[in-house]
């Protein structure tokens, strides 16, 4: 089957600093990927050019086996394609209500070019309470973004992305400053994306989180990929251990 996501040599320099070295890079369907490495590996880089932030000096990088020109790419065309990220509590607006969020840049017309208020309110509270399991008392569509917990923002934009088809979601360091139970529900989240026949790329530097979320672990260092390993072969402790090697 032709992978979703395949990068070979993928290079990306800014002026004398050689961020990406050659990555190669594989993602398969219904998988999910943990990027692991230092600060400074090349993850971030990585993750921008996958989401069309940044482009790319050399390599190639095909999308469901379309290769793409780096002259071309640009967040819209990744989203396009299927590429959805998750930044941490950076994509919600908080004065802003859960709906207009949940739909922002992608809102829902009548043929007069209005907005369908109401069927986006019960479109985005269906997917956080059916899909997500949100809710409880006090959650309602008008409801400002302010009033949901971190883990809970965290949901409303991966729930967001599989709304809008998201074939891929990255994740990028989305239980960073979260409360233990909160943390729990972005890994839960995470899990939801893959039994809904998603892929993910999920990035963190707490590697019992990536350990519990990915089938899969690619250990970055100098901007390229230098060791992978499966779930079935490791620990949260035996990630550390490689992550230590690799530093
Ligand atoms: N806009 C930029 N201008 C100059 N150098 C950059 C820029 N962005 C990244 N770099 C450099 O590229 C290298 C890779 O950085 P990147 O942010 O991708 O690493 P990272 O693995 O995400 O690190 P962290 O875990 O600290 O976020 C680093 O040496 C960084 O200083």
């Amino acid at each position: 089957m032709t992978p979703l996501i395949e990068l070979s040599g993928i290079t990306k320099s800014y002026g004398h600093v050689d961020a990406l070295n050659g990555v190669d890079l594989t993602l398969h369907d219904n998988e999910i990927i943990g990027l692991i490495g230092d600060n400074g590996a090349g993850k971030s880089t990585l993750i921008k050019i996958l989401s069309g932030v940044e482009s790319f000096d050399s390599g190639t990088m095909r999308i469901c086996g379309k290769a793409i020109d780096p002259k071309r790419h640009s967040v819209r065309a990744a989203r396009r394609m299927g590429i959805e990220t998750v930044f941490q509590d950076k994509s919600l607006g908080e004065s802003q209500s859960i709906w207009r969020n949940f739909f922002m840049g992608r809102h829902r017309t009548n043929a007069l070019g209005l907005i369908r208020v109401q069927h986006e309110k019960k479109e985005a509270m269906r997917v956080l309470t059916e899909t997500l399991g949100l809710g409880g008392a006090g959650l309602s569509a008008g409801a400002p973004v302010s009033v949901l917990s971190g883990g809970e923002r965290q949901g409303l934009a991966i729930g967001r992305a599989m709304y809008f088809n998201a074939r891929v979601v990255i994740l990028d360091e989305p239980t960073t400053a979260l409360a233990v139970k909160e943390v729990g529900k972005v890994l839960g989240f995470t899990k939801t994306l893959k039994q809904g026949g998603k892929s993910g790329i999920f990035i963190s530097h707490n590697l019992h989180h990536v350990y519990d979320v990915a089938d899969r672990y690619l250990f970055i260092q100098h901007g390229r990929v230098v060791h992978e390993a499966r779930k079935e072969n490791e620990s949260p402790e035996s990630l550390i251990k490689t992550l230590m090697k690799w530093s």
